[in-house]
């Protein structure tokens, strides 16, 4: 997997990048992040990158020109996807993840201020994601979150897993609780279950306790989810109006 990153801030990710299962991954060859500072593609005395917008109103616009050229660079050294991360665009979810994985090569493009000049929007970008309906000061922290999150599936990156398909998310169904020693924690006991070794009963707990927590907190999932007739036969008793 390769990124290359658009910011005016390039000593954002200095650290976030340099840590874990990330740093891991890069020093592999797994994957390579490049970040490519804006700034070095204004050409004017002032190197600006952005601008007032026409028409007036608050705040700045990142300028067209350095944006083109920045995307050029990186489409000569290969075939990226461009991904805009804006307040304006699609929501990120796990299946949006794996649609950009496999794209092999992402060009991410992050915009601060009031974003970038619609000319940019409207004919060079593939693809606008947004990480959640709120605003924060640069798409740099989605960028971020969308190579993490796009990461976790390049094989290899994610330790010994029987596999990142069983993950939350991943059957679009809430993760069971985790518990770990002691067994007795200021009097709060972990589920005997868990102690039995019977592997077949614990894996039937946690799927209940999956279909529980998500019935819970996330009822909106159990539609898209992929379940079982067990699975249903177990909602029904928690409650789940199907068709609600
Ligand atoms: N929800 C998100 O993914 C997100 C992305 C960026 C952002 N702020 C920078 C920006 C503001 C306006 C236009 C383009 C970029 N805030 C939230």
């Amino acid at each position: 997997m390769r990124y290359d990153i658009v910011t005016i801030f390039p000593e954002y990710f200095e650290s976030p990048l340099e840590v874990g299962a990330i740093k891991k991954a890069r020093k592999r060859g797994l994957i390579s992040i490049n970040i490519l500072n804006l700034r070095d593609f204004a050409y004017d005395k002032h190197k600006m990158v952005d601008d007032r917008p026409f028409g007036g109103g608050e705040g700045m616009v990142f300028k067209p020109e350095p944006l083109y050229r920045a995307i050029q660079k990186v489409k000569g050294e290969g075939s990226p996807y461009v991904v805009y991360l804006s307040p304006q665009g699609r929501v990120l979810t796990q299946k949006i993840v794996k649609e950009l994985y496999e794209k092999k090569h992402l060009l991410l493009i992050c915009g601060r201020y009031e974003g970038i000049d619609e000319r940019i929007r409207e004919h060079f970008i593939d693809d606008e994601i947004s990480i959640g309906d709120y605003v924060v000061f640069g798409g740099e922290v989605a960028a971020l979150v969308i190579i993490e999150a796009v990461s976790r599936l390049v094989p290899g990156v994610v330790g010994k897993r029987d596999s990142v398909e069983k993950e939350s998310f991943s059957q679009g169904l809430l993760k069971y609780p985790q518990y770990t020693r002691p067994r007795d924690f200021m009097g709060y006991q972990v589920p005997e279950v868990l102690l039995s070794g019977d592997h077949a009963r614990i894996e039937a707990w946690r799927r209940r306790k999956s279909l529980e927590t998500t019935l819970k907190r996330r009822p909106d999932l159990l539609k898209k989810a992929s379940l079982s007739p067990e699975d249903e036969k177990i909602l029904k008793e928690l409650g789940w109006k199907k068709y609600e």
